[in-house]
């Protein structure tokens, strides 16, 4: 999958068609009870209004020149409850369209929410977070007019044209036609322009995509920025993103807007071509009509043009709509490749031994991160994983939990292939601790009730007092009940690193995974944390990717990774004693340390 970044437009796969429109049905559906009840409403509603000018023909031609005055007192009374029924039901069609919308929107957004949580690392790895952001709040609310007023709009509108037509052809059949004299052209026209708008409204959503992904990456760098006082350059940068969104909306809209007055203009000349033929039938008698069976089709005229405007607008709405819903039908297509096969059993409570078999990894096609790594951890075990940047210890321990799938050779946990279990009993056994701790919006209590959702309040004091954590919890303003902001900007990396080791305590998992932030932690609670991590990973099967000297050297092997390779493997003496690469980095790198700190 080719990275995307928040000046490219992303590519579709598949654009909109048949099987997506489907799909969509599948959401309606459920809410056929209340669609049927809105047709009905607007049913009721357009035959009341319809009622109108039939009912004011009988006057103009009957009531007045017979003086019928109660006639006429009826008609008025017909009058005032056909508006009447009119704006009842089309109040209750509003509630209750507003409602179904909400509904459906909701669902929709449910489920690519949900189908997010189950994506693997690899998708989010790809691709600016505010790009998938705006498909989940954004491009489904964009939807909301259609299902809203669109949808049931169409519905009623094509009712409303049949009984138009209808009380059309039933009062004069030549009006009629003439009346309908446009509507050839304005389909023509309709369709030779829906190829650009579909274009245009997909560029719209991906320069509204594009914006979106600068805005979220600037917000989450905004210290960076400013640090390095980046302002007048990012702005130029959002400058640009939002121009082109405002440039390829305003061209999308340039379309629609041509729309309307083309349709404007075929209406107004149907509507002329009717008086002039009327009221020349009108005063030579070629053809016989009375004054009201014009007054009525002048009336009718409107009412079946207004419903042809809506019709080509309701398609100017599904164009608009498909450049989103061929985006979200995207996001739930992805697919989830790091999943429970079908035949996956829960592995049973592990003891924690984990053995790698000639693993191969890649990221990217052609490019392998890992090669041919072999190992074999006993339960209980410590080890630390060591070497240069970019070598790939994260990797490694990335895949113990099985976050990506490798592409060579065999993991085992406990003797079982984790490719063969199921996600959710083999990542509930173990502990995984980013160096990037990641601290939720809610209490402190909550956030290290994350590790196991019905740990008691005791519990969580004890994981805490365990790694040294309680006594900066004690000394906040609300103690266990503090606020702190998503990504814990309200505390400090160390505590942010000690309430995700008593997060991880707290779930007692049989392995430990833990990428050791570098330097984070002032000496003195180093020494207090370094006492907390020895009982959080006492009695464990423990890969840490290590930096403080004290973690490497409790651990109880040490593996050297460079390439993508274990080079060396072995306790600190044993490594030490070979004098290779492990050697010469402690030298360089904890040499001084190891004669300045007593560990
Ligand atoms: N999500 C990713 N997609 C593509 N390549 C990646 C990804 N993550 C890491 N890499 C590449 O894989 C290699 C190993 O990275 P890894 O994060 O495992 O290194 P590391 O040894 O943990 O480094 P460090 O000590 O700096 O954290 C690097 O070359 C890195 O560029």
């Amino acid at each position: 999958m080719a990275r995307n970044k928040f000046d490219v437009d992303e590519e579709l796969q598949t654009l909109f068609n048949g099987q997506h429109l489907k799909r969509l049905m599948g959401y309606i559906r459920p809410h056929r009870k209340a669609l049927t009840i809105t047709v009905m409403l607007m049913i009721i509603s357009s035959i009341a209004l319809l009622l109108g000018p039939y009912l004011v023909r009988e006057a103009i031609d009957h009531k007045i020149p017979d003086k019928d005055v109660d006639g006429l007192i009826m008609i008025s009374i017909g009058l005032a409850l056909a508006m009447l029924t009119s704006s009842v039901c089309l109040k209750f069609r509003i509630r209750l369209m507003s409602s179904v919308a909400q509904k459906i929107i909701y669902t929709l957004r449910e489920d690519i929410f949900l189908h997010l949580q189950k994506l693997p690392f690899s998708y989010f790895d790809n691709r600016p977070h505010g790009k998938i952001i705006i498909r989940v709040v954004n491009y489904v609310n964009a939807l909301n007019d259609l299902l809203q007023n669109g949808i049931i709009n169409v519905i009623t509108d094509m009712f409303s044209l049949i009984f138009i037509v209808i009380f059309m052809f039933a009062i004069d059949v030549r009006l009629t036609l003439i009346s309908m004299v446009g509507l050839p052209v304005l389909i023509v026209v309709t369709f030779l322009l829906k190829r650009a708008q579909r274009i245009r409204w997909q560029r719209v959503s991906s320069k509204q995509s594009n914006l979106n992904a600068y805005v979220h990456e600037s917000i989450c760098g905004i210290k960076v920025t400013q640090s390095f006082a980046r302002e007048e350059e990012n702005k130029n940068i959002f400058n640009t993103c939002n121009s082109a969104y405002k440039k390829s909306w305003m061209s999308a809209v340039r379309l629609v807007h041509l729309m309307w007055p083309i349709s404007e203009n075929i209406s107004t000349l149907s509507i002329s071509l009717l008086f002039y033929m009327g009221t020349s039938w009108l005063a030579y008698g070629e053809y016989i009509i009375t004054v009201g069976t014009l007054v009525a089709f002048v009336s009718y005229i409107g009412r079946f043009w207004g419903p042809i405007m809506n019709l080509s607008n309701f398609y100017n709405q599904i164009i608009m709509a498909m450049a989103y819903l061929e985006r979200i039908f995207e996001t739930l297509d992805e697919e989830i490749v790091v999943k429970d096969q079908k035949d996956a059993y829960p592995i049973p409570t592990i003891a924690g031994s984990v053995t790698f078999s000639n693993v191969g990894f890649a990221y990217e096609e052609n490019n392998p991160i890992l090669k041919g790594i072999n190992f074999h951890v006993e339960a209980g075990e410590r080890i630390a994983l060591v070497g240069s940047t970019g070598s790939g210890k994260t990797t490694i321990i990335n895949l113990i939990s099985r976050f990506y799938d490798i592409q060579e050779g065999d993991i085992f946990v406990d003797g079982h292939d984790i490719q063969k279990v199921t996600l959710a009993s083999l990542r509930q056994q173990m502990g995984i601790m980013m160096q990037d701790t990641f601290i939720f919006s809610g209490t402190i209590m909550d956030n290290i009730r994350y590790g196991k959702r019905d740990a008691t309040e005791e519990e969580i004091i004890q994981a805490a007092k365990e790694v040294k954590a309680h006594d900066f919890i004690m000394k906040m303003q609300d103690g266990y009940q503090t606020e702190v902001n998503e990504r814990g900007s309200r505390l400090s990396v160390g505590q942010r690193q000690l309430i995700s080791f008593a997060r991880a305590l707290l779930a007692k998992p049989a392995i430990l995974i833990l990428d050791e932030a570098t330097s984070s932690i002032d000496t003195k609670t180093e020494m207090a944390l370094q006492e907390g991590l020895e009982r959080l990973l006492e009695g464990r099967t423990s890969f840490v990717v290590a930096h403080r000297l004290a973690t490497i050297k409790n651990a109880d092997r040490i593996f050297y990774i460079r390439d993508g390779r274990i080079i060396e493997a072995g306790t600190h003496e044993e490594l030490i004693d070979l004098g290779g690469a492990y050697y010469k980095l402690f030298m360089t790198q904890y040499e001084i340390l190891n004669n300045d700190i007593a560990l």
